[in-house]
């Protein structure tokens, strides 16, 4: 058993919440640069908070921009276990609609050029990925959604795209029709493969605003339409993560799935091979299992 603390990484119009015991905004330094913005700390319920706007406070951070690997280690840093995404979407589905919540528990990957990896050359490891989010951590979001009255999708596959332009008719259809996908954004990669190499749980919460451009009655997505939904998402979500904690409680069991030790046999660099610098970089997110090699 360790103890619980909880990370929510904030999208598009969720830059705060509400109700924690103690809330400061923390700066907070890592080898890999400066997170998106301070994290805001706190207790709910008993257990430790730290809230991080993705894109900053006042949207700074287009998605590509995003510092993905100084989030995750942020995170890491402040003790954070379980990382809960919650991120706008648009819906491939009829049946998934603006204003319902899709607990993601797949990716397709279009993102290029973003850094991907905490891992490099003198540091080589490879991760599992086959089951990206952790299913522990999705469950309770869904009950957490369902008693908040949100109208919630346990299971979806998110497509993740480069962007900032939003899809043409012709990407929209082959991910929808050919691909399968059921949600679309830019930004869950490569967050959700920088969890796990961190060895964090991670759950996506993917809230619906539109219909991206396939749906014959909704024509193209544009921003305003996005907007009118985003906050009432923003709303639904405060709710539903005020109540995580008291579902999650304290103290967390080892991860069923292995979240919390998939670096365990990830790292094949040999120890003496290894680039100390890089090492050290990565004392937050992998110290646990290297450091009882680490040279200085
Ligand atoms: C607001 S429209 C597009 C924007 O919204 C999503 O951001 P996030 O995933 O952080 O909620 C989408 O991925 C785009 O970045
Ligand atoms: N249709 C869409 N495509 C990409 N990202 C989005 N975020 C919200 N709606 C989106």
């Amino acid at each position: 058993m360790t103890q619980t603390s909880i990370g929510v990484i904030g999208g598009s119009g969720l830059y705060q919440i509400d109700g924690l015991e103690n809330p400061q905004w923390r700066s907070v330094d890592t080898p890999w640069g400066a997170p998106s913005d301070q994290i805001l700390t706190g207790s709910l319920a008993g257990i430790d908070m730290a809230f991080l706007p993705r894109h900053g406070r006042g949207h700074v951070h287009c998605p590509a921009s995003i510092p993905y690997r100084a989030n995750i280690d942020a995170l890491k840093r402040l003790g954070v276990t379980d990382v809960i995404s919650v991120s706008a979407c648009g819906s491939f589905r009829h049946d998934m609609a603006p204003g319902e919540f899709v607990i993601v528990d797949q990716f397709i990957d279009r993102t290029v050029g973003r850094e991907a990896s905490f891992f490099g050359a003198g540091c080589v490891g490879h991760v599992s990925l086959a089951s990206p989010t952790c299913a522990r951590l999705g469950d309770a979001c869904a009950t957490a959604a369902r008693a908040a009255s949100i109208k919630v999708h346990r299971g979806g596959t998110y497509l993740a795209m480069e962007g900032p332009q939003f899809s043409t008719l012709a990407e929209s259809r082959i991910y929808r029709d050919v691909w399968g996908a059921d949600v679309i954004g830019m930004t869950n990669m490569p967050e959700a493969r920088l969890a796990r190499e961190a060895e964090l749980c991670y759950a996506s919460v993917a809230m619906i605003t539109d219909y991206d451009s396939w749906h014959p009655d909704h024509g193209e997505v544009d921003v305003t339409q996005i907007i009118a939904i985003l906050t009432g998402n923003a709303d639904k979500a405060r709710d539903m993560l005020g109540r995580l904690p008291t579902l999650l409680k304290a103290n967390r069991p080892i991860c069923a799935q292995g979240c919390d030790r998939a670096l365990e046999h990830a790292i094949l660099t040999a120890p003496p091979a290894r680039d100390p610098a890089l090492v050290t970089r990565l004392d937050a997110v992998a110290g646990r299992v290297l450091r009882p090699h680490m040279t200085r």
